[in-house]
């Protein structure tokens, strides 16, 4: 196996009388969808928290591209090459969609200067034509112009990808993307998944299981803080202790 883009070696946190991660051991390879699931309160969003970097372990470390990240800011995880994109949409509403991702273009240490009034006009319309890439990329070249407050939540949650990616990630973590969409948009956004996993390692926490088993390179399954498992999509949907714990009430 290659060797891991992050490696979380046993991460624990406690929140007073919760264990919310106990003795946490896990890896996503280069390349990979890796799917993270679990009950309600098993502590996914804790995880992903420590992933990047909202949180910091009582005990444990985390790697990532060779690098102990375990001590840095979001902000620089995100400069390190990590993008995560939140349960809840997490978009500018009164500003375009286009605006929204040339932001985070712009928010890249290899993008240059602010926005500015003395902004070389070359320079700014190199930002919002990679911009408008990104937002193409996720099926929303059509919407640039509208107020992304205007966009449905599907749309929102497709922008937010965008504004991800435009932070040119080697690792997307992904929370919950299908969160909140309709049958039509899950579909939609699952194959928007699908396309961005050829360009990216992909972090998914999720409770859509047929998004996850369709999506899913492997799969990790954390119930009450612990992980029970780590497979191959079918060797996860066979394990007798998943089944108990999780899946028999999904499958
Ligand atoms: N800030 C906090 N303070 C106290 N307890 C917390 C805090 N954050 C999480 N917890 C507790 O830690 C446990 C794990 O919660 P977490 O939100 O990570 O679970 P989850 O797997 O993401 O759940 P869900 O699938 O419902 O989103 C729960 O018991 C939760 O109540």
């Amino acid at each position: 196996m290659a060797d891991a883009l992050l490696e979380v070696r046993a991460l624990s946190r406690r929140f007073a009388a919760v264990d919310a991660l106990q003795d946490v051991n896990f890896s996503v390879t280069p390349g990979e969808v890796h799917a993270l699931i679990g009950p309600n309160g098993a502590g996914k969003t804790t995880f992903i928290h420590h992933v990047s970097g909202a949180l910091r372990p009582d005990s444990g470390n985390i790697h990532f591209a060779g690098r102990d990240v375990t001590r840095l800011s979001m902000h620089e995880r995100v400069r390190a090459g990590m993008a995560r994109s939140y349960q809840i949409t997490n978009v500018f509403a009164g500003q375009t969609a286009l605006d929204n991702v040339a932001l985070a273009v712009q928010g890249r240490p290899d993008a240059g200067s602010s926005f500015g009034f003395w902004r070389p006009v070359a320079a700014e319309r190199r930002l919002f034509d990679e911009a408008s890439a990104f937002l193409e990329q996720v099926g929303l070249g059509e919407k640039a112009g509208q107020l992304a407050g205007h966009l449905s939540h599907g749309e929102q949650r497709a922008l937010e990808l965008a504004m991800a990616l435009a932070t040119q990630p080697q690792l997307l973590l992904l929370d919950e993307p299908m969160a909140g969409t309709g049958p039509e948009e899950s579909a939609r956004m699952v194959e928007l998944i699908e396309h961005l996993a050829r360009h990216v390692t992909i972090l998914l926490v999720e409770h859509d299981m047929d998004a996850v088993f369709r999506l899913a390179d492997r799969i990790s399954v954390l119930v009450n803080g612990r992980l029970i498992c780590t497979g191959l999509p079918d060797e996860v949907r066979q394990d007798a202790e998943v089944r108990r714990a999780y899946l028999g009430d999904h499958l």
